[in-house]
């Protein structure tokens, strides 16, 4: 489990408050006006920034003032642009070994997994200049299951991508992160992916990211601050 207990950030006039606590292995969307403070909230997860009070716990462990690199968590942004000199293998082993190091065949096989779980098996050898934007979005999704963590944070990745193209990547981490029984967090702007994607909604209003709802039940009654944000 998850747990956000207490967390507040303040700065300046910003201020953002999270009480929740999100499961293993779940898809959650976070939705909210720009500004609101859902990109912050994941970045309380991952440890890019110290809240001024509360605590991040993952499993029972406090994760609060643990580096990032060694948090459980791999990210997905949508300028996670992968190293355009590498290939998208040599990009997938950095993730793998950030230190550099020698791979194992073991390290190769994972590898190989993770690009043939994307549909991208034998195109490892490619620069990402060779690559569509689908396929490139794939490669950066196979850089970070690499890593096997099993949390998942996704700012927008996919947000530069064509509509059907969108669709095909949100169905594709379902069955990815669903195969890693990894918890996926996906920011996004659009309530269509958070329907499609989440079985659960943390809605990022007002200075809050409200406890996670059921998707289904939070748009058939949405709250005020959902109504308002819809329009
Ligand atoms: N590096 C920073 N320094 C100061 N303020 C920042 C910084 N980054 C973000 N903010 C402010 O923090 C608040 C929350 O920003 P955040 O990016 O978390 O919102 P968001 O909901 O993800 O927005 P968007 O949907 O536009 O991406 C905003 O008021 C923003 O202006």
């Amino acid at each position: 489990m998850l747990w956000l207990d207490g967390i507040r950030v303040v700065e300046g006039d910003f201020t953002l408050s999270a009480d929740m606590a999100l499961r293993p292995g779940e898809r959650i969307a976070v939705i909210g006006p720009s500004g609101a403070g859902k990109s912050t909230l994941l970045d309380v997860i991952a440890g890019f920034r110290a809240p001024q009070a509360g605590r991040v716990q993952w499993d029972g462990h406090d994760l609060t003032s643990v580096v990032p690199g060694k948090r459980p968590v791999g990210m997905l942004f949508q300028d996670n642009n992968l190293f355009p000199h590498l290939s998208v293998e040599r990009n997938l082993a950095l993730a793998l070994r950030p230190g550099g190091g020698r791979l194992s065949e073991a390290d190769h096989d994972h590898m190989a997994l993770a690009l043939h779980s994307v549909g991208l098996r034998g195109m490892g050898s490619r620069r990402p200049g060779a690559l569509s934007g689908g396929q490139h979005s794939r490669a950066a999704l196979a850089r970070v299951l690499v890593q096997d963590r099993p949390v998942l944070l996704l700012d927008e990745p996919f947000a530069a991508l064509g509509p059907a193209l969108k669709v095909e990547m949100l169905d594709l981490v379902t069955q990815v992160a669903g195969a890693a029984k990894a918890l996926v967090v996906l920011v996004t702007h659009d309530p269509a992916d958070a329907r499609r994607f989440a079985e659960r909604v943390v809605l990022v209003a007002d200075g809050v990211a409200f406890a996670p709802m059921d998707t289904t039940e939070l748009f058939a009654n949405p709250p005020e601050a959902l109504r308002d944000y819809l329009g």
